[in-house]
């Protein structure tokens, strides 16, 4: 599979503009966009600009650093996508494949050819081997990028009907004249025996979050470059993130963003707000509205069933301190994994309700309580802020009942009792719980507030409990938990 000559024209290339207006050539270009190219020259970039990179101390900084944007010639990525090439193309029988589409049987064996060429054991969960680069350089990839590596091998073997399938933590394929079939190809968390070559059954996906009952996004070749480009790492260390590489990809994504290739994307939308957050681009859309559209595409495209857009949305609000809808946001993702049940391959989104509920929440009603929290004066009178608190506990509790694997421990139970017990007593008096179906009453004069009487189960009756004030003051708040955006970081 000869590389194109238009592809050739932009090489070498020298600067953040030149990557950006290959992409955009590839992504406009009669035919696919070359995934294979597009991935090595991702991992080739942030390569150089993030892997044992030498930081400037104190003194350097005074001086002007040196331009560090690699020179990435032509030479170097044809000979990396050519051993892509031979590698694959050597290790299939090529008599074999001659169908139009592809068979369980060819997808299995291609995953079997990059999984067999893989290091023997390394760190899986480093930075920065997701990339093409980092599989024909260092033979290292991570579960995204194996699953994309597959999808790349299948599209140099000429199979169109190979897409990429996403959840919010897991990656698989799906293939077959009307993309029907589905299929492991890589693994997924720690101590799970992989699944490769099995399909993905819906009795598996219905409950589990990990494959968002049946509404993963769907990859088209122009979404798996967004998916690469979501992909990519600008960090350097756990405090430094290189500017470059992050600018590179604010700038890749708003491309994709334009030739609409982001608008049923919803976690690449996510990362587009947040790097909006740290460096707005002039002219473009507010994180805010970045964020709006994601939980909007979720609704609309993925009948609801993803959680991270109301994280994403929940966390900028937190970080901008704007702590009422907050926990607006996060009580619509409590309210959303309400829906499925809880199994061990769920930890990613289990550690996020983790922070939420044990650290972020406990946090802001302790600030609130003491009047720290002037934007938010009278947040723990606020029927809104109380009713949506219930929202958040009965969605965790909801994601709890018909689960294999508790989800609540003391730690839980003990900041909710913290956070409820910080309310006024008036407010809770001013509030209704409705059940699931429950008559709704006449027109109410507008002075009490309702729960959310439309959720998917049933809210049994209102257990009779009372709420003590635990002893001690309660948890000391997180240093600087933020709501699932990463500590502050230098860009440099
Ligand atoms: C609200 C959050 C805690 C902030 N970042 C979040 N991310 C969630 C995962 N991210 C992603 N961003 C774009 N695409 C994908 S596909 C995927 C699953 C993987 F196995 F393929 C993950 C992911 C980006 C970062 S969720």
């Amino acid at each position: 599979m000869v590389i194109a000559d238009l592809l050739k024209t932009h090489f070498p290339l020298q600067n953040i503009q030149d990557v950006v207006e290959l992409f955009r050539s590839e992504l406009t270009r009669d035919g696919e966009p070359n995934l294979a190219i597009l991935s090595i020259v991702l991992g080739a970039i942030e390569n150089t600009l993030t892997v044992n990179r030498a930081l400037p101390n104190e003194a350097e900084c005074e001086r002007t650093i040196e331009p560090i944007f690699p020179i990435l010639e032509l030479s170097t990525v044809e000979a990396l996508h050519e051993k892509f090439v031979t590698l694959i193309k050597g290790s299939v029988d090529l008599s074999e494949f001659s169908e139009k589409f592809a068979t369980r049987d060819i997808v299995k064996r291609i995953s079997d050819t990059v999984w067999n060429t893989l290091t023997r054991s390394y760190y899986k969960d480093k930075a920065h081997i997701q990339s093409l680069y980092s599989y024909l350089t260092g033979c290292k990839l991570d579960c995204f990028g194996v699953a994309l590596a597959v999808v790349v091998a299948c599209q140099v073997m000429g199979y169109r009907d190979v897409h990429l399938a996403l959840s919010e933590d897991h990656a698989w394929v799906i293939f077959g004249e009307h993309g029907q079939e589905t299929a492991e190809v890589t693994w997924h968390g720690k101590g799970n025996e992989d699944k490769r070559g099995q399909p993905i059954c819906l009795g598996v996906a219905e409950k589990s979050w990990l494959y968002l009952n049946g509404h993963p996004v769907k990859c088209s070749r122009h979404m798996e470059v967004a998916a690469m480009v979501s992909g990519i790492n600008p960090s350097i260390n756990a405090t430094t993130d290189s500017l470059e590489m992050g600018s590179l990809q604010q700038e890749l994504l708003w491309l994709l963003y334009d030739l609409g290739h982001l608008a049923r994307y919803p976690m690449s939308l996510g990362n587009l707000g947040d790097l909006e957050e740290i460096c707005p681009s002039p002219g473009r859309p507010p994180p805010l509205a970045l964020f709006q559209q994601a939980i909007d595409v979720a609704r609309r495209h993925y009948a609801g069933a993803h959680v991270y857009p109301h994280t994403y949305l929940g966390g900028y609000y937190y970080r901008q301190g704007l702590y009422s809808q907050a926990l607006s946001c996060w009580a619509d993702a409590t309210q959303t994994i309400k829906r499925y049940n809880y199994t061990r391959e769920d930890e990613e989104v289990y550690k996020e309700f983790m922070e939420i509920n044990n650290e972020l929440l406990p946090h802001i009603c302790k600030m609130a309580a003491v009047g720290a929290v002037d934007g938010q004066r009278g947040f723990l009178s606020d029927p809104e802020c109380y009713v949506n608190l219930l929202r958040l506990f009965d969605g965790i509790c909801g994601w709890e009942e018909g689960s294999q694997t508790p989800v609540l421990h003391i730690g839980w139970a003990k900041n909710m009792i913290f956070c409820l017990s910080k309310f006024e007593a008036g407010v809770r008096g001013k509030i209704e719980v409705h059940a699931e179906g429950e008559e709704e009453e006449d027109e109410k004069d507008g002075s009490d507030t309702e729960i959310d009487s439309k959720p998917p189960s049933p809210l049994p009756p209102p257990p009779d409990i009372t709420i003590k004030a635990p002893e001690n003051d309660g948890p000391t708040p997180p240093p600087h938990a933020n709501g699932g955006a990463d500590e502050e970081k230098i860009r440099s």
